[in-house]
Protein backbone atom coordinates (compact mmCIF):
# COMPACT_ATOMS: atom_id res chain seq x y z
CA UNK A 1 0.00 0.00 0.00
CA UNK A 2 0.87 3.63 -0.85
CA UNK A 3 2.29 5.59 2.27
CA UNK A 4 -0.19 7.45 3.95
CA UNK A 5 -0.07 11.20 4.06
CA UNK A 6 -1.14 13.43 6.92
CA UNK A 7 -0.89 17.01 6.39
CA UNK A 8 -2.93 19.83 8.12
CA UNK A 9 -3.63 23.90 7.15
CA UNK A 10 -3.23 26.40 9.75
CA UNK A 11 -4.01 30.66 9.34
CA UNK A 12 -6.13 33.09 10.25
CA UNK A 13 -9.94 32.94 9.39
CA UNK A 14 -10.32 34.41 5.83
CA UNK A 15 -6.93 33.62 5.10
CA UNK A 16 -7.60 30.84 2.07
CA UNK A 17 -7.71 27.68 4.03
CA UNK A 18 -10.72 26.29 2.24
CA UNK A 19 -9.87 27.62 -1.17
CA UNK A 20 -6.54 26.08 -1.05
CA UNK A 21 -7.51 22.96 0.87
CA UNK A 22 -10.15 22.84 -2.33
CA UNK A 23 -6.94 23.39 -4.65
CA UNK A 24 -5.11 20.75 -2.79
CA UNK A 25 -7.80 17.55 -2.45
CA UNK A 26 -8.33 18.41 -6.06
CA UNK A 27 -4.79 17.93 -7.03
CA UNK A 28 -3.66 15.51 -4.82
CA UNK A 29 -6.55 13.52 -3.68
CA UNK A 30 -6.62 13.92 -0.58
CA UNK A 31 -9.79 13.74 1.62
CA UNK A 32 -10.76 17.04 2.94
CA UNK A 33 -12.13 17.22 6.36
CA UNK A 34 -12.90 20.90 7.99
CA UNK A 35 -13.53 21.38 11.67
CA UNK A 36 -15.69 24.56 11.08
CA UNK A 37 -17.88 22.71 8.60
CA UNK A 38 -18.48 20.12 10.99
CA UNK A 39 -19.33 22.13 13.54
CA UNK A 40 -22.12 24.16 10.89
CA UNK A 41 -22.99 20.74 9.83
CA UNK A 42 -24.02 19.93 13.96
CA UNK A 43 -25.65 23.67 14.44
CA UNK A 44 -28.03 23.60 11.05
CA UNK A 45 -28.63 19.44 12.22
CA UNK A 46 -29.41 21.03 15.75
CA UNK A 47 -27.14 17.68 17.21
CA UNK A 48 -26.44 17.68 20.83
CA UNK A 49 -23.19 18.78 19.86
CA UNK A 50 -24.48 21.38 17.56
CA UNK A 51 -26.69 23.39 20.39
CA UNK A 52 -23.73 23.09 22.18
CA UNK A 53 -21.18 24.73 20.37
CA UNK A 54 -23.77 27.05 18.34
CA UNK A 55 -23.40 30.61 21.03
CA UNK A 56 -19.35 30.09 20.87
CA UNK A 57 -19.20 30.33 16.87
CA UNK A 58 -22.08 33.24 16.86
CA UNK A 59 -19.70 34.78 19.38
CA UNK A 60 -16.41 34.95 16.98
CA UNK A 61 -15.06 32.38 19.84
CA UNK A 62 -12.96 28.79 19.68
CA UNK A 63 -15.55 26.20 20.91
CA UNK A 64 -13.83 24.52 24.21
CA UNK A 65 -11.29 22.17 23.84
CA UNK A 66 -12.94 18.64 24.89
CA UNK A 67 -15.70 19.56 21.96
CA UNK A 68 -14.13 20.27 19.09
CA UNK A 69 -11.58 17.10 20.31
CA UNK A 70 -14.46 14.54 20.25
CA UNK A 71 -16.08 15.79 17.53
CA UNK A 72 -12.97 15.42 14.93
CA UNK A 73 -10.52 12.79 16.19
CA UNK A 74 -13.49 10.42 15.64
CA UNK A 75 -13.45 11.10 12.08
CA UNK A 76 -9.59 10.77 11.84
CA UNK A 77 -10.24 7.65 13.61
CA UNK A 78 -12.72 6.13 10.00
CA UNK A 79 -9.82 7.28 7.97
CA UNK A 80 -7.10 5.62 9.43
CA UNK A 81 -6.47 3.93 5.70
CA UNK A 82 -6.55 7.46 3.58
CA UNK A 83 -4.37 9.99 3.25
CA UNK A 84 -6.21 13.25 4.38
CA UNK A 85 -5.59 17.05 4.58
CA UNK A 86 -7.04 18.83 7.65
CA UNK A 87 -8.15 22.12 7.57
CA UNK A 88 -9.35 24.48 11.21
CA UNK A 89 -7.77 21.50 13.30
CA UNK A 90 -5.64 21.44 15.58
CA UNK A 91 -6.48 25.64 16.53
CA UNK A 92 -5.07 25.36 20.35
CA UNK A 93 -1.62 23.33 22.00
CA UNK A 94 -4.28 20.68 23.36
CA UNK A 95 -6.04 19.96 20.41
CA UNK A 96 -2.39 19.26 18.83
CA UNK A 97 -1.70 17.26 21.60
CA UNK A 98 -4.85 15.05 21.48
CA UNK A 99 -4.24 14.73 17.45
CA UNK A 100 -0.23 13.99 18.26
CA UNK A 101 -1.26 10.66 20.21
CA UNK A 102 -3.52 9.49 17.21
CA UNK A 103 -0.79 10.05 14.30
CA UNK A 104 2.05 12.29 13.51
CA UNK A 105 1.37 14.49 10.90
CA UNK A 106 3.36 14.72 8.21
CA UNK A 107 3.18 18.28 7.19
CA UNK A 108 1.95 21.53 8.29
CA UNK A 109 0.82 24.74 5.84
CA UNK A 110 0.84 27.87 7.65
CA UNK A 111 -0.71 30.95 5.76
CA UNK A 112 0.23 34.49 6.89
CA UNK A 113 -1.93 37.14 5.18
CA UNK A 114 -2.53 40.38 6.33
CA UNK A 115 -5.05 41.31 8.65
CA UNK A 116 -6.61 44.29 6.40
CA UNK A 117 -6.47 41.46 3.40
CA UNK A 118 -8.70 39.21 5.73
CA UNK A 119 -11.28 41.93 6.57
CA UNK A 120 -11.89 43.00 3.51
CA UNK A 121 -12.44 39.14 2.09
CA UNK A 122 -14.47 37.90 5.23
CA UNK A 123 -16.80 40.96 5.05
CA UNK A 124 -17.21 40.32 1.23
CA UNK A 125 -17.42 35.56 1.69
CA UNK A 126 -20.90 34.21 1.08
CA UNK A 127 -21.54 30.44 1.17
CA UNK A 128 -23.82 28.02 0.18
CA UNK A 129 -24.90 26.78 3.31
CA UNK A 130 -25.88 22.83 2.73
CA UNK A 131 -22.79 22.12 0.85
CA UNK A 132 -20.38 24.22 1.95
CA UNK A 133 -19.47 26.28 -1.51
CA UNK A 134 -17.43 29.71 -0.79
CA UNK A 135 -17.64 32.59 -3.08
CA UNK A 136 -16.05 35.97 -2.93
CA UNK A 137 -18.01 38.81 -4.51
CA UNK A 138 -14.99 40.10 -6.36
CA UNK A 139 -12.83 37.16 -5.96
CA UNK A 140 -15.26 34.42 -7.32
CA UNK A 141 -18.46 35.55 -7.44
CA UNK A 142 -21.61 33.51 -8.27
CA UNK A 143 -22.66 33.66 -11.88
CA UNK A 144 -26.41 34.65 -10.94
CA UNK A 145 -25.58 37.90 -7.73
CA UNK A 146 -26.85 36.09 -4.44
CA UNK A 147 -27.13 32.19 -5.55
CA UNK A 148 -25.30 29.16 -5.29
CA UNK A 149 -24.08 28.03 -9.15
CA UNK A 150 -24.62 24.24 -8.63
CA UNK A 151 -28.35 24.78 -7.24
CA UNK A 152 -29.74 28.40 -7.58
CA UNK A 153 -30.46 28.20 -3.88
CA UNK A 154 -29.99 31.78 -1.99
CA UNK A 155 -26.15 32.17 -0.49
CA UNK A 156 -26.02 33.44 3.06
CA UNK A 157 -23.15 35.42 4.93
CA UNK A 158 -21.71 33.30 8.01
CA UNK A 159 -22.67 35.45 11.57
CA UNK A 160 -18.83 34.74 12.50
CA UNK A 161 -18.11 36.67 9.38
CA UNK A 162 -19.87 39.77 10.39
CA UNK A 163 -17.70 42.81 11.80
CA UNK A 164 -18.16 42.67 15.10
CA UNK A 165 -17.26 38.69 15.44
CA UNK A 166 -14.39 38.99 13.02
CA UNK A 167 -12.43 40.88 15.18
CA UNK A 168 -12.86 38.55 18.19
CA UNK A 169 -11.51 36.03 16.02
CA UNK A 170 -8.92 37.09 14.53
CA UNK A 171 -7.40 38.70 17.92
CA UNK A 172 -7.67 35.30 19.05
CA UNK A 173 -6.68 33.14 16.40
CA UNK A 174 -3.07 34.71 16.81
CA UNK A 175 -2.79 34.29 20.91
CA UNK A 176 -3.92 30.48 20.67
CA UNK A 177 -2.14 29.67 17.16
CA UNK A 178 1.42 30.73 18.46
CA UNK A 179 2.43 27.72 20.45
CA UNK A 180 0.85 25.45 17.55
CA UNK A 181 3.06 26.42 15.35
CA UNK A 182 5.88 26.72 17.60
CA UNK A 183 5.81 22.74 18.30
CA UNK A 184 5.31 22.08 14.16
CA UNK A 185 8.34 23.96 13.23
CA UNK A 186 10.17 22.18 16.07
CA UNK A 187 8.99 19.04 14.80
CA UNK A 188 10.87 20.04 11.69
CA UNK A 189 7.06 19.90 9.51
CA UNK A 190 6.07 23.51 9.08
CA UNK A 191 6.34 25.60 6.35
CA UNK A 192 5.04 29.11 5.69
CA UNK A 193 3.83 31.10 3.51
CA UNK A 194 2.34 34.80 3.38
CA UNK A 195 1.13 37.06 0.50
CA UNK A 196 -2.42 38.79 -0.09
CA UNK A 197 -3.33 36.83 -3.25
CA UNK A 198 -4.44 32.66 -3.12
CA UNK A 199 -3.53 33.26 -6.96
CA UNK A 200 0.14 33.52 -5.66
CA UNK A 201 0.75 31.48 -2.61
CA UNK A 202 -1.08 28.37 -4.55
CA UNK A 203 1.99 27.56 -6.84
CA UNK A 204 4.41 27.57 -4.45
CA UNK A 205 1.82 25.51 -1.92
CA UNK A 206 1.71 22.86 -5.32
CA UNK A 207 5.20 22.36 -6.01
CA UNK A 208 5.79 21.55 -2.35
CA UNK A 209 3.27 18.58 -2.13
CA UNK A 210 4.26 17.31 -5.34
CA UNK A 211 7.99 17.26 -4.57
CA UNK A 212 6.69 15.50 -1.14
CA UNK A 213 3.81 12.89 -2.39
CA UNK A 214 6.52 12.27 -5.30
CA UNK A 215 3.66 12.56 -7.97
CA UNK A 216 2.57 14.72 -10.63
CA UNK A 217 -0.13 17.95 -9.20
CA UNK A 218 -2.70 16.66 -11.29
CA UNK A 219 -2.17 12.50 -10.34
CA UNK A 220 -4.38 11.01 -7.63
CA UNK A 221 -2.44 9.60 -4.75
CA UNK A 222 -4.68 6.78 -4.74
CA UNK A 223 -3.03 6.08 -8.07
CA UNK A 224 0.43 5.94 -7.26
CA UNK A 225 2.29 2.47 -6.99
CA UNK A 226 3.90 1.24 -3.51
N1 LIG B 1 -9.96 38.79 -3.11
C1 LIG B 1 -9.53 37.56 -2.77
N2 LIG B 1 -10.36 36.75 -2.11
C2 LIG B 1 -9.89 35.50 -1.81
C3 LIG B 1 -8.57 35.06 -2.16
N3 LIG B 1 -8.42 33.79 -1.69
C4 LIG B 1 -9.58 33.45 -1.08
N4 LIG B 1 -10.48 34.47 -1.17
C5 LIG B 1 -11.84 34.58 -0.65
O1 LIG B 1 -11.69 34.97 0.73
C6 LIG B 1 -12.67 34.34 1.54
C7 LIG B 1 -11.97 33.52 2.62
O2 LIG B 1 -11.35 32.38 2.03
P1 LIG B 1 -11.52 30.92 2.68
O3 LIG B 1 -10.83 29.95 1.76
O4 LIG B 1 -12.94 30.68 3.03
O5 LIG B 1 -10.62 31.14 4.03
P2 LIG B 1 -10.57 30.35 5.42
O6 LIG B 1 -11.46 31.11 6.36
O7 LIG B 1 -9.13 30.42 5.84
O8 LIG B 1 -11.02 28.93 5.13
C8 LIG B 1 -13.55 33.54 0.58
O9 LIG B 1 -14.66 34.34 0.23
C9 LIG B 1 -12.63 33.29 -0.63
O10 LIG B 1 -13.39 33.10 -1.82
C10 LIG B 1 -7.72 35.98 -2.87
O11 LIG B 1 -6.56 35.70 -3.22
N5 LIG B 1 -8.26 37.21 -3.14
N1 LIG C 1 -10.37 23.52 15.90
C1 LIG C 1 -11.31 24.32 16.39
N2 LIG C 1 -11.33 24.65 17.71
C2 LIG C 1 -12.28 25.44 18.23
N3 LIG C 1 -13.25 26.00 17.49
C3 LIG C 1 -13.29 25.72 16.16
C4 LIG C 1 -12.33 24.86 15.56
N4 LIG C 1 -12.62 24.78 14.24
C5 LIG C 1 -13.69 25.54 14.02
N5 LIG C 1 -14.11 26.12 15.18
C6 LIG C 1 -15.27 27.01 15.38
O1 LIG C 1 -16.01 27.09 14.15
C7 LIG C 1 -15.97 28.42 13.61
C8 LIG C 1 -15.84 28.35 12.11
O2 LIG C 1 -14.66 27.66 11.75
P1 LIG C 1 -14.04 27.78 10.30
O3 LIG C 1 -15.08 27.50 9.27
O4 LIG C 1 -12.81 26.95 10.28
O5 LIG C 1 -13.69 29.32 10.24
P2 LIG C 1 -12.77 30.08 9.23
O6 LIG C 1 -12.55 29.22 8.00
O7 LIG C 1 -13.56 31.29 8.95
O8 LIG C 1 -11.53 30.25 10.01
C9 LIG C 1 -14.79 29.08 14.31
O9 LIG C 1 -14.95 30.47 14.38
C10 LIG C 1 -14.86 28.44 15.70
O10 LIG C 1 -15.88 29.00 16.49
Amino acid sequence: MAKLFRAAIMGPPGSGKGTISERIAHSFGLQYLSSGRFIREGIAAKTEAGLLVRSYVERGMLVPDPVVIRLVLPKLEQLSNHSWLLDGFPRTLAQAQALNNLCQLDLVISLNIPYETLRERLSDRWIHPSSGRVYNMSFNPPQVQGKDDVTGEPLIQHDDDKPEALMARLRHYKDVAKPVIDLYKSQGILHSFSGTETDRIWPYINSLLSAKLHTQPSDSRQTQTP
